[in-house]
């Protein structure tokens, strides 16, 4: 079985990830699972790529090992495009998932259903010692509920209606989320390059 560090604190990530690689017999390592304590990396950049990288690239040179990195969040059109990069501290730096769910449904409380579009995005990055950082993207188009809905999966989950599903993500199971999920589209591009790599 092979290894992958993930430089994630995100419990919620790292049970996608130990499912998404499970079927290519791929054992996820993340930041919780290591002995010393990692400090938090800053994510200063202003796109999901660069703050992927920065991610990816701290750890890789900390551990002089190849290094995953997922940057990702929630892009909603009625708000431009918002939170974005900055999903998890929507709502301010402590990354409280359900604070962040109540800012978003508050910001849109006057937004029509149909007019609720939004799409999840993931960046992967991964950074190597001593070769470029390569970059893979994956979405996941929907809508913004009126309401939480479900309990499975994490951060804005409850109140995300994945197009042409009338459960939220959160009321699918795992399978079905990584069937259909930005991370799992991110994965499927990663799979191709290492094929072709
Ligand atoms: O409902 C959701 N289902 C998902 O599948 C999902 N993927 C991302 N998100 C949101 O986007 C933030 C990432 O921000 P982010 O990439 O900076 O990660 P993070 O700070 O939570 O952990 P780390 O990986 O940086 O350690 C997360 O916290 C969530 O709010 C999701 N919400
Ligand atoms: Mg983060």
């Amino acid at each position: 079985m092979e290894k992958m560090i993930i430089a994630t604190k995100n419990k919620g990530k790292v049970q996608d990830f130990k499912e998404l690689f499970s079927k290519y017999g791929i054992e996820i390592k993340s930041l919780l699972d290591l002995e010393e304590s990692i400090p938090d990396i800053e994510e200063t950049g202003d796109s999901f790529a660069e703050n992927a990288a920065i991610k990816a690239e701290t750890i890789s040179k900390m551990f002089s090992l190849p290094v995953l990195a997922d940057d990702s969040g929630i892009e909603v059109d009625a708000l431009d495009g918002r939170p974005g990069i900055y999903s998890a501290r929507y709502a301010g730096e402590e990354k409280n998932d359900q604070a962040n769910i109540a800012k978003l449904l508050n910001e849109l409380s006057t937004v029509p259903l149909d007019k609720r579009t939004a799409r999840f995005v993931c960046v992967l990055a991964v950074a190597r010692p001593g070769q470029s950082t390569i970059f893979k993207r994956g979405t996941c188009e929907g809508n913004i509920a009126n309401e939480p809905h479900g309990n499975n999966g994490f951060g804005y989950d409850p109140v995300f209606y994945p197009k042409g599903s009338d459960k939220t993500m959160a009321q699918l199971s795992s399978q079905e989320k990584n069937t259909i999920s930005h991370r799992k589209n991110a994965i499927i591009q990663l799979e191709k390059w290492l094929k072709d790599n």
